[in-house]
């Protein structure tokens, strides 16, 4: 089957998207599917592109660029910037058979994708519309999630037309003495924390600054600007590009309802109203600026984030949740450009605890309508003190924020569940793709072509579990650098499938072991030393059993 990957996009998550496309190409089963490369560029149009492409380090990267900035293709003449074939969805057909969706945010995994691949006949993975649009939006979810489970949160909304015309200092007020401190201040239909600030202190500057960083809007002054070098402006410009942390390119200068394309437009725009009158203060804002925002209540606790799947009869299972903790904020930089924050599987509380956060995510999956599979987050409270006789508050689970297309880099938390239940990157992969051609027969569209393909593909599963491939013994000795190339020769090896890889720690001379499918990703020699030396968490292997009549068609 020829599997188009999809990453890139117009979303500002696009760079985490890159690392996506790059865990589905090296990992798909080739024995099962040939991967096709598709870019998504900023304007959201397909290019078919070469694996090559993927060696750069970033979007940008991979782009030329514009007056000496590193910027995306919104911000260059499209027209051969991105080195490969453009194709129109209406052709996607002669080029693969089947679209893997790497890509994550808006456009991406809220149903706007889906809805065009479907319009298109062509199947894709991940949750279908329906899950997917609810998937995007914080505010709708925290509401449906309230009803499904009736969890209490406390939270709050503002629109930017209300923000602009309210007395923000009375605002703010009423919403300390709602919520409390900190506020969390969030654009709701981002991810990767990307348009979300925590508030920690009772000051309205703080605040006023949160908010219009989460609606994508910044003011500058234009007496600041003028007073600038070139260096200053060259640098405002070009950290205005950064898609995670700043507004982007295309913005609109609200003041003159001018466009600025690219950080040379920008500095020449604002260079010119300067002149003109520097006793001004602007506002910039994203083109894809959020009109609403959120407002949620802190909640201390034990930090989760638990990925489900499901089986042919759209029964839920949870894979076993992770502690995210050791981070003071869970941002963007945490997630990804840095190791601070650690991670454990179960969550470090009880048995009981960690299987209710299983049973609510089910809940949440099967109740929500998302399908195939999904990343649901949350926090365990604390037990609060005793007060006298009277027992402390009792421990609280709540949920937030299932994402659809959960973040797809070879370390990210899905597969390091998926392992848990015994599925290497590659099985999880096929996971994903057969799952998917299963949710998309139930839509009711195109039925008969979609059972065909999900027929072939159990066929060529099944032709694979009955056939003993030669076993491929891959060694290693005591060291992370030689554990992390076994782990990548394994990775590999499974991908290519010719071979049925096994890794071998060999400790000493006298002490070797075979490393099952759950201790691939321990990040380190001492963390696999030390569960090798431990026994299973029972969730653990319960979760592995619960899961086994999905895991057999793969393993
Ligand atoms: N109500 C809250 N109380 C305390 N911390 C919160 C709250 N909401 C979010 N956070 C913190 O902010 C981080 C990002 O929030 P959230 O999960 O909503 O963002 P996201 O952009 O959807 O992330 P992702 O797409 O990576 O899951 C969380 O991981 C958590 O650490
Ligand atoms: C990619 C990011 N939104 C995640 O949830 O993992």
């Amino acid at each position: 089957m020829r599997i188009g990957i999809f990453f890139g996009g117009p979303s500002r998550e696009r760079d985490v998207s890159f690392a996506g496309g790059r865990t589905a190409l090296a990992n798909l089963n080739k024995a099962l599917f040939d991967p096709v490369l598709v870019f998504v560029s900023g304007w959201g149009r397909f290019y078919i592109v070469e694996p090559e492409f993927l060696e750069n380090t970033s979007i940008r990267a991979a782009l030329p660029e514009q007056d000496g900035f590193s910027v995306y293709d919104e911000s260059l003449e499209e027209e051969d910037v991105i080195p490969g074939e453009q194709v129109e969805p209406e052709w996607f057909e002669d080029y693969f058979d089947m679209a893997f969706l790497a890509m994550h945010g808006p456009d991406c995994e809220d149903g706007a994708i889906q809805g065009l691949l479907e319009w298109h006949k062509m199947p894709y993975t991940g949750p279908g519309i329906l899950g997917s649009g609810l998937g995007i939006n914080k505010i709708l979810q925290n509401n449906l999630i309230a009803l499904v489970n009736g969890q209490q949160k406390k939270t709050a909304t503002i629109t930017r037309d209300v923000w602009n015309q309210a007395d923000q200092g009375a605002f703010f007020t009423s919403l300390v003495s709602h919520l409390g401190l900190p506020v969390v201040v969030k654009a709701p239909h981002q991810g990767s924390s990307i348009g979300v600030a925590i508030v920690r202190e009772n000051d309205l500057g703080t605040f006023q600054k949160a908010v219009g960083q989460c609606f994508f809007t910044t003011t500058l002054s234009l007496s600041d600007w003028a007073a600038m070098d070139e260096q200053a402006k060259h640098e405002y410009a070009q950290r205005t590009a950064t898609l995670s942390s700043a507004i982007g390119y295309p913005l609109i200068i609200e003041n003159t309802g001018e466009y600025a394309m690219h950080p040379a437009d920008l500095i020449e725009k604002l260079d010119d109203e300067a002149d003109e009158d520097a006793d001004r203060i602007f506002t910039l804002a994203s083109v894809n600026a959020e009109d609403e925002l959120l407002f949620e209540e802190f909640i201390s606790g034990q930090e989760f984030s638990c990925g489900v799947i499901q089986d042919d009869d759209g029964l839920a299972v949870a894979l076993p949740p992770t502690e995210i903790y050791n981070a003071e904020a869970f941002d963007y930089e945490t997630k990804y450009l840095n190791s601070v924050a650690k991670k454990r599987i179960p969550v470090g509380t009880s048995l009981e605890n960690n299987r209710a956060i299983q049973v609510g995510i089910e809940q949440l999956f099967t109740k929500l309508g998302i399908n195939v599979y999904s990343r649901i987050d949350g926090f365990l409270t604390p037990e609060g003190p005793a007060r006298g006789d009277e027992p402390g508050e009792p421990q609280r689970i709540l949920f937030h924020d299932p994402n659809t297309i959960p973040g797809m880099s070879p370390t990210s938390l899905i597969f390091k569940q998926m392992a848990e239940i015994g599925m290497n990157l590659s099985d999880s992969l096929t996971y994903l793709i057969r799952q998917s051609l299963r949710e998309r027969i139930r839509t009711g569209k195109d039925t008969h072509r979609l059972k065909q393909m999900l027929t072939e593909l159990d066929a060529k599963l099944a032709t694979r579990k009955a056939t003993m491939l030669p076993e491929q013994v891959i060694h290693f000795g005591p060291t992370d650098d030689d554990w992390n190339r076994a782990r990548a020769e394994y990775n590999a090896a499974a991908a290519l499938a010719e071979t049925r890889p096994q890794l071998v720690y060999l400790k000493s001379k006298v002490e070797n072991h075979e490393v099952p499918v759950y201790f691939l990703f321990k990040d380190t020699i001492a963390d696999l030393e030390e569960a090798l030396a431990s026994p299973r968490h029972p969730l653990l292997i319960e979760t592995q059993e619960r899961a086994r009549h999905i895991t057999e068609r793969y393993v």
